[in-house]
């Protein structure tokens, strides 16, 4: 019996060209002068000092950070410190209307539909909690974070990485296997499967199909009782 959902954002909830097209280029276009005009606040001092450690780089001026955050956006990498202040930045864009966090049409009737089953809800991804707060809290279709027991992003581990889900588990306090992660790609799914969760992956259009998964192509496929 499933006892608690928790899926991945880009993807599964919401479209990898909103992420790629919309989000990204947002911080990208914003970062310099972000972080010129915040930089000496606490928690983006606390996300440039992890981007230099990760780095390996702990002298870097702030043109140089800013060069290291640039080539790890690039790269698309997970970096814990270039997600917190990715986060920091949509802030602004989500506030002043300039987008709204993308939900494929069939998430919110299901997770809606799930959570009066009494299934608890919880979102892990490599965006930053604030980041996923915020996809949520502007989405599409307004503000659904009431929908959401928790919220979990790599400061508990990577997301092909078996301990992490090892450690969401034991947050949510529930046995592995009643736990379900959504996620469209594969890698992400075979740690989960690992720590004895139970998966799905999504296909939404252009995802990954090479999966020993269970494989749906939206939420409204998805019946937890089931599983
Ligand atoms: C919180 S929305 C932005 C998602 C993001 O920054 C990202 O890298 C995608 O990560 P996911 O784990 O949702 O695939
Ligand atoms: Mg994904």
């Amino acid at each position: 019996m499933i006892r608690a959902i928790v899926t991945d954002i880009e993807g599964t909830t919401s479209d990898i060209r909103f992420v790629h097209n919309i989000l990204f280029p947002y911080a990208r276009q914003h970062l310099a002068s972000f972080l010129r005009e915040n930089a000496h606040q606490p928690e983006v001092a606390a996300a440039l000092h992890s981007v230099r450690e990760e780095a390996d780089q702990p002298q870097a001026d702030l043109d140089a950070v800013t060069e290291i955050l640039l080539g790890f956006m690039d790269q698309d990498r997970k970096s814990t410190g270039l997600k917190a202040l990715q986060g920091m930045i949509w802030r602004d864009g989500y506030v002043n209307g300039s987008f709204t966090g993308h939900l494929y049409p069939d998430v919110l009737p299901a997770l809606t539909r799930w959570k009066a089953q009494g299934i608890e809800l919880y979102v892990y991804s490599s965006g930053s909690v604030a980041a996923q707060k915020l996809l949520f809290g502007y989405s599409d279709e307004g503000d659904i974070t009431d929908l959401f027991s928790g919220y979990f992003d790599t400061h508990v581990g990577a997301k092909r990485e078996v301990a992490a889900y090892r450690a969401i588990a034991a947050e949510i306090g529930q046995p592995a296997e009643q736990l379900l992660f959504l996620s469209d790609i594969h890698q992400e799914l075979d740690a989960a499967a690992e720590a004895g969760w139970q998966t799905l992956q999504l296909l939404r259009g252009d995802a990954d199909g090479e999966s020993r998964h269970r494989q749906v192509t939206d939420f409204s496929q998805i019946n937890p009782e089931s599983i």
